[in-house]
């Protein structure tokens, strides 16, 4: 068959749309992917190799752009055509496909979506890139370390420079920042909760799961589709990171004095902490109130609730800084912030280059504002735990002092920030606090 004749394959067809709907409609990569992998009609290694040169491609374009723009006579590009040669950089650089395979693909890719114009540019940019192994290029397109580091880290892990200095910042020394710079990298295995009194790890780990550590009620799956085991088909086990599990759990085990029976979820959907926290106050004979301002994503926290028992829980849809209930209803309060999310980039590939300093500035006013709530909401005496999944210190501890500074009546009785490449779960923070019983 000649060169131009030749069908474009479908999993780097698939990935291509990938790029295009993130690019052109802000798309977000996890949620579209089902469904170009649907319409390509990809399944098992085809659909794994899709979702690779996608995530791939998009994670790291902040080394494979300047390394694609160094490999350019002209310096403009089409962003269609940027997308194929970034696609093509990802297999050359950081995946086992053999050079004239990539090559000859993206050149296909190219003339299928684009046209035969930039073929011969693709062509050569990739032959250019090919030529030099990762490191080469990384030293080649990255300021020197010992001048620069996090402007080096930046580029070599692919990250915002502003996302490296506040990582930095959070971890407090520049130690282990290039660890956790590729732990965001590395997307994670799928983990699963068992919800205490409706499945447990035992069933977990018969249907393929491996117990992890940090949570009781986790398993981690090699692979395979996790809608397909029957306790998360039935709600009676969850996907959820464990760093989440153990924030749900510190909620529940924070040493209370008197009544421990109304809970409150401030901001539950899409619910997964919702729904582990309604099953252990199913055991412990406790009601939860699972409180969401989006009212789609409320009936997802109501799906997840869907095997606790009847009773145990309630879905309210309401901004959570206008609460219904009256001040000091609850005895447990979690508050899982609206954050930047920047704890849990492994699994979004494309929210690192989304997000913006401005961003953090708006979300930080909220998250004031619903801890106050939050605290308002539990009785004297009362626990509130205050949760992000950024490490990002404006949005964790510097939130918790600004709140509690102007208050008085709230004192912070534990925190912890775990690490993906420390406990191998997203960047969970979350702080303790108790709100002072009356004298
Ligand atoms: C980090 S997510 C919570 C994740 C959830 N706890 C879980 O484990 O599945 C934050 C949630 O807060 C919601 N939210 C944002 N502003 C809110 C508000 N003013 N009141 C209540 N919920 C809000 C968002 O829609 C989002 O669903």
């Amino acid at each position: 068959m000649s060169e131009r004749r030749r069908p474009v394959d479908r999993p780097r067809r698939a990935a291509l749309d990938v790029l295009t709907a993130v690019r052109v409609e802000d798309a977000y990569a996890n949620l579209v992917l089902p469904q170009v992998l649907r319409k390509h009609g990809l399944e098992g290694r085809d659909a794994a190799l899709a979702t690779e040169l996608a995530s791939g491609a998009i994670r790291m374009q902040g080394l494979y752009d300047p390394v694609i723009d160094a490999s350019l006579t002209k310096p403009k590009l089409q962003a269609g055509v940027r997308d194929v040669l970034r696609l093509g950089a990802h297999q050359l650089l950081s995946m086992r496909v053999p050079d004239h395979a990539a090559i000859s693909t993206s050149v296909d890719l190219v003339r299928g979506s684009v046209g035969q114009g930039p073929a011969g540019l693709v062509n050569a940019v990739l032959r250019k890139i090919s030529r030099r192994t990762l490191a080469d290029w990384v030293a080649e397109v990255t300021p020197d370390r010992s001048v620069d580091l996090h402007g080096h880290l930046a580029v070599a892990h692919s990250h915002p420079r502003w996302v490296v200095d506040a990582l930095g910042e959070a971890l407090g020394d520049d130690d282990d920042l290039e660890a956790l710079l590729a732990a965001d990298n590395a997307p994670p295995r799928v983990t699963l909760a068992a919800r205490p009194g409706l499945s447990d790890v035992a069933e977990l780990e018969a249907a393929g799961g491996a117990r992890t550590g940090r949570s009781p009620y986790a398993v981690e799956l090699a692979g395979g589709d996790p809608a397909g085991i029957p306790a998360v088909a039935e709600g009676r086990a969850g996907v959820q990171d464990e760093g989440s599990q153990v924030v749900a759990i510190a909620m529940t085990e924070a040493p209370l004095t008197g009544r421990d029976e109304r809970w409150l979820d401030l901001c539950a959907g899409p619910g997964g902490k919702a729904a582990l926290l309604a099953a252990l106050a199913a055991q412990r004979g406790a009601h939860l109130v699972a409180n969401e301002r989006q009212p789609h994503r409320a009936t997802l926290v109501a799906s997840a609730l869907r095997a606790v028992p009847a009773g145990t829980a309630h879905v309210l849809a309401g901004d959570g800084t206008r609460p219904p209930w009256v001040p000091g209803t609850f005895d447990r309060v979690l508050v899982d912030a609206p954050c930047s999310g920047l704890g849990a980039l492994r699994r979004r590939a494309e929210s690192r280059w989304r997000r913006t300093p401005e961003d953090v500035q708006v979300l930080v006013g909220l998250q004031q504002v619903l801890l106050d709530v939050a605290i308002d909401s539990v009785r004297p005496g009362g626990i509130v735990v205050y949760a992000t999944c950024s490490p990002v210190l404006a949005e964790t501890t510097e939130v918790v002092a600004a709140v509690l500074g102007r208050r008085g009546d709230t004192e912070e009785v534990d925190r912890f920030q775990l690490w993906p490449h420390r406990d191998g779960t997203d960047a969970m923070f979350a702080a303790t606090l108790r709100r002072r019983p009356l004298a």
